[in-house]
């Protein structure tokens, strides 16, 4: 029910609040200069109309009011009639300024405030969203991620802000009223006859923005990853010819976001408009019924201390200074609820438990070669459907082994659970006898050089992109690793060279290139295991040739896991897994696997026959054998 979750607040509102402004607890001094320098415009607001209201009343009718506040200015004037009036228009000017400085001083805070603390909030969401693994990131789409970070992390500040606010316009509201009913009563009290029907408003119209305004950001943040996910997939849409229904779909998002937007606006707009027609009402009351005051008792029957023009300037002057402080109080709920709406959703990714957590009591494992071990390991993305059975599997140190097998049948899942993308639901993995869930994590992936069929490309130099698993990397250590997978060669044809800029996701390379460069990023780091997941799909034979030489050369220096299609890859490996339907079927060399006579040898014949079929085409009359493949 509306009213249940607009009015009340719970327990975790309350640690909201708390958390979002712990946020700002190392700008205590900032927060403390702000709120003195609050308090100098607020005493300057409310002096303002003072110096014209004592002019009128006290200096220029020749006979000086009584009360207190004329006795206070008129202490500090000169005597003289010329005296106080200059005397007066250097206070109102002084007044000016000082709250002009004020408010600047107030202004450069607020700034500093607000962009330090939402800092702190993007980099904490930041390092969380880096943290979160790959089980959170394949089941959220990216535009939430970017809406939270862009818009939602304002919420802690937006708290902040609306608190201060608030707090200094209960204080203004307090003196004000204390003032306006030290001089009149009954004015006074007309002005607040128009308090019911602000809260009122207030009540009606807040809980429709609040829910509004959820709505809202909620289809934002779906239109931002609508869009995201639009660009990526332009190329596919041309290929197909289905940018009509892309534009469809792209219309149709932006269409329920501004109709959601449309919505808040409507709500937005009508509380102003009922809440400025209410004090509109109360404005006339004052003017009326003060206008009426000052007749009564300075013409029709003059009194002293009644009612004086200069207090009524004071009054029409503090009502309108009175609806500021009114409209924060009374916009309060609205405002700090949508802030607390945008906190949460930033608090809600900060607590998502991390699925790959390090244990506090975690081994350090320096990098080093290793023997990995798969002791029966199986794994499930969801509970009911296992992707993995009981997986043993021993690899040496500089060993060269392949998982190859059918499409689908777990081997990527399997060099994931290497990296520790995943943990294992079942056995598990150890490195010298060390279970990785034990381990460093960073020591773990340190371990690691992943190649992953994406062959991912950051939009900076080649030379950044291979380094970017060890920024360190020197340009000799660069080239040679360019060299190794032949990219060298492209490359230096490139005008650009190794300085080359390469475009968002290294779209002005070919697949191979991107592969090529992919494999000398994993090259360049000092990984002790190099795991390959189809390192060799993009790559022509004279490519795939070479990276095979090179990978025949690493061996025993490094160990290299191979998952792969392309069998004459695996030739030369120590072990090869034969994986079907999530389980090893058959293991040993290339060659005691062709004796099997089993799922492996007739994996190859078809091969042998691709290959044979392949150079036929070319034109090449083949005498290939499986010895020569072999060799
Ligand atoms: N993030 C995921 N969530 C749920 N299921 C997944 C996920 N990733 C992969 N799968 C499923 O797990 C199974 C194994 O996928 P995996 O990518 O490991 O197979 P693969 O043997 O490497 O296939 P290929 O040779 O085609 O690359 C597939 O059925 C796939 O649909």
């Amino acid at each position: 029910m509306d009213t249940q979750q607009f009015g009340h607040v719970d327990a975790e509102a309350t640690s909201v609040y708390r958390r979002a402004l712990g946020y700002f607890a190392v700008d205590r001094v900032r927060i403390a200069t702000l709120v003195a320098l609050i308090g100098v415009s607020v005493c300057v607001g409310l002096l303002e109309a003072w110096p014209l209201a004592v002019l009128i009343d006290s200096v220029l009718t020749g006979q000086p009011k009584g009360d207190w506040v004329h006795g206070l200015f008129l202490s500090v004037l000169p005597a003289s009639k010329v005296g106080q009036i200059v005397g007066l228009v250097l206070m109102g000017m002084g007044l000016y300024i000082i709250g002009y400085l004020a408010w600047f001083g107030r202004m450069m805070i607020n700034y500093h405030l607000d962009y330090r603390g939402t800092t702190r909030v993007r980099h904490d969401l930041f390092r969380k969203l880096q943290h979160l693994g790959l089980t959170y990131h394949r089941s959220h789409p990216q535009g939430d991620a970017i809406y939270r970070l862009t818009n939602d992390a304002f919420g802690p500040w937006g708290i902040l802000d609306t608190v201060i606010g608030t707090s200094v316009a209960a204080v203004m509201l307090v003196v004000m009223t204390a003032i306006l009913l030290s001089q009149d009563v009954s004015l006074t009290l007309a002005a607040f006859t128009v308090g019911p029907f602000m809260l009122w408003s207030n009540w009606r119209f807040g809980v429709r923005i609040h829910k509004r305004a959820l709505a809202s950001k909620q289809i934002d943040a779906d239109l931002t990853s609508h869009i995201q996910q639009a660009m990526v997939r332009v190329p596919l849409a041309q290929t197909y010819q289905r940018e009509a229904y892309e534009f469809r779909r792209f219309r149709g998002a932006v269409g329920r976001s501004v109709r959601a937007l449309l919505r808040l606006n409507l709500q937005e707009q009508l509380y102003p408009l009922a809440r400025d027609s209410i004090l509109a009402v109360g404005g006339a009351i004052i003017l009326g019924y003060g206008g009426y005051l000052v007749y009564r008792d300075q013409i029709l029957s003059p009194v002293e201390g009644g009612m004086t023009v200069g207090l009524l300037l004071v009054f029409v002057d503090y009502i309108r200074k009175l609806w500021e402080p009114l409209k924060w109080l009374t916009e309060f709920v609205v405002k700090v609820r949508t802030h607390e709406a945008a906190a949460r959703r930033v608090f809600r990714i900060l607590d998502t438990p991390e699925t790959i957590t390090e244990d506090p009591r975690a081994e350090d494992l320096p990098v080093s070669s290793r023997t990995m071990v798969l002791d029966h390991v199986g794994f499930a993305y969801r509970p009911d459907y296992p992707i993995l059975h009981d997986l043993c599997a021993t690899i040496g140190p500089g060993e060269m082994v392949a998982f190859v097998g059918p499409s689908g049948t777990g081997k990527s899942t399997l060099l994931a659970l290497m990296l520790r993308l995943y943990d294992p639901t079942a056995g598990a993995l150890r490195l010298d006898g060390i279970d990785l869930r034990a381990a460093r994590l960073t020591d773990t992936r340190a371990h690691m050089a992943l190649v992953g069929q994406d062959s991912l490309m950051l939009p900076a130099s080649i030379a950044a992109n291979i380094a970017y698993g060890r920024p360190g990397a020197s340009r000799n250590e660069i080239e040679r690793a360019a060299e190794l997978t032949g990219a060298a060669a492209f490359i230096e044809d490139l005008p650009g060279g190794y300085e080359t800029i390469l475009a968002e996701g290294g779209q002005n390379l070919s697949g191979g290139q991107r592969q090529r460069l992919a494999i000398a990023r994993a090259l360049v780091t000092r990984a002790p295991f190099l795991i390959l997941d189809e390192p060799t799909s993009a790559l022509d034979p004279h490519h795939e040739q070479l990276l095979v030489e090179t990978l025949k050369a690493l061996k025993g220096g490094r160990t290299i896991v191979l998952v792969t299609h392309r069998l004459e890859s695996v030739v030369a490996c120590d072990q090869v897994f034969m994986i079907d339907a999530g389980r090893i079927i058959e293991r040993g060399t290339h060659h005691q696997l062709l004796g099997l006579n089993g799922h492996y040898a007739r994996m190859w014949s078809g091969a042998v026959a691709r290959t044979e079929a392949r150079m036929q085409v070319e034109g090449q009359r083949s005498t290939l054998t499986d010895a020569q493949l072999a060799g």
